[in-house]
């Protein structure tokens, strides 16, 4: 369809859309654990920032990961107000590997890029359109603005609004600015692979042209694909989903449930599991009695469990609720508590 709008010549400028009010929420994640087949998206792309008609994406709903990079390939972009933009590929275990982390900086710049694309956050329409992400933002039905624009530049070239030809923005200080986003996306990350990634890719958009930069992208996709943590990134992704659909076997539904007030509860055992149990309830306002038959095992939780609650404290800028927890030893001694549990 795309080949046949883009090579007949009566046809003078192209509008891309998507179905049932989205434009696109990206590739199908459950396609990434088997073999790719269909177009490969980033030939796609590219056959669409080539094309030598303008080429307009009419975003509506969302345009997430893949159909954000469609867009990118594609010479204007119009969005509806209530649209919502973003690569969150990051929270899969990945990076927008198909040009985005190459096309995005050289449109909007490098540090909002990295914000975008290390965070994987969505913005609104309002925002794509003051970062420079989208050309126009409109409250009224999207594809028939986009259709009244696409004619209205029919017989302009796209030469110039081919995102890949842009030069990335210059930054006065590109290393100083990497070393620093780097820092903190290494902290905040704690050992996640696609974080760094990311700001690798983005590096490379900053200083290399767009056919290497596309290189290097494609070889931190290919470490990021296949890593553990991509596969449970995207379990998570389905499994949160799952969530909203549990159910015990009596028919009761979390979603359908009355929620009851915890004011005290008990933690049995207090190994690693067991500390952050308890202080996570500890943190929520709950009282606690925390116990452990094992001696040493009790003492070190005490110490350990109010540690943790001094520097959450700390960091908070509150006191810590060390009153709120009990110690014992005495299994026999259960008290009745709203919730008990315990690993
Ligand atoms: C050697 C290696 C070489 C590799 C080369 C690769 C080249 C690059 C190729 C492709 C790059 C593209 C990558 C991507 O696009 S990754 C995907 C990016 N997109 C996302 O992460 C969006 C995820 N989805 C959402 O954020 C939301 O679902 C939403 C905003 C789209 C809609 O939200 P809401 O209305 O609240 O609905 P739900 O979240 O409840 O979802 C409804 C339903 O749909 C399922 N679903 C949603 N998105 C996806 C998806 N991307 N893939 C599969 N399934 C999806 C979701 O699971 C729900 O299903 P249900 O629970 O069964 O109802």
């Amino acid at each position: 369809m795309m080949d046949k709008a883009l090579s007949d010549r009566k046809v003078k400028s192209v509008v891309i859309c998507g179905h049932n009010g989205k434009f696109c929420g990206g590739a199908d994640i459950r396609e990434f654990s088997s073999p790719l087949t269909g177009p490969l998206l980033i030939p796609v792309i590219q056959g669409v920032e080539s094309a030598a008609k303008p080429v307009v994406a009419a975003i509506e709903g969302v345009a997430l990961g893949g159909g954000l990079e469609l867009a990118l390939g594609c010479h204007y972009r119009i969005a509806n107000s209530k649209a919502r933009l973003g690569l969150p590929e990051v929270h899969l275990g990945l990076l927008p590997g198909a040009g985005g982390s190459q096309r995005l900086p050289r449109l909007i710049g490098v540090p909002a890029a990295l914000d975008l694309i290390t965070t994987g956050r969505h913005v609104t329409a309002a925002e794509a359109l003051q970062l420079g992400l989208v050309d126009r933002v409109t409250d009224r039905n999207t594809v028939d603005e986009a259709v009244k624009f696409a004619l209205s530049v029919a017989d302009q070239s796209p030469q110039s609004r081919r995102i890949s030809t842009f030069p990335c923005p210059r930054h006065p200080d590109l290393d100083a600015l990497f070393e620093d986003v780097m820092q903190r996306v290494r902290q905040r990350a704690r050992g996640a692979l696609a974080p760094v990634a990311c700001v690798r890719a983005v590096r490379a958009a900053a200083t290399l042209p767009f056919p290497q930069g596309m290189e290097r992208e494609r070889e931190l996709m290919a470490t990021l694909f296949t890593s553990g943590q991509a596969r449970a990134q995207q379990y998570h992704f389905f499994a949160q989903r799952a969530v909203g659909r549990w159910s015990m076997p009596s028919g009761a539904r979390w979603d359908k449930t009355k929620p009851v007030a915890v004011h005290k509860a008990m933690v049995i055992g207090l190994g690693t599991m067991g500390r952050g149990i308890a202080v996570a309830l500890v943190q929520a306002g709950v009282s606690v009695v925390a116990m452990e038959t094992n001696e040493k095992q009790l003492t070190d939780a005490k110490q350990a469990i109010s540690s943790m609650l001094e520097r959450g404290a700390k960091r908070r800028g509150v006191a810590p609720a060390l009153d709120k927890i009990r110690y014992s030893s005495d299994h026999s001694r259960r008290s009745r508590s709203a919730l008990t549990g315990g690993p």
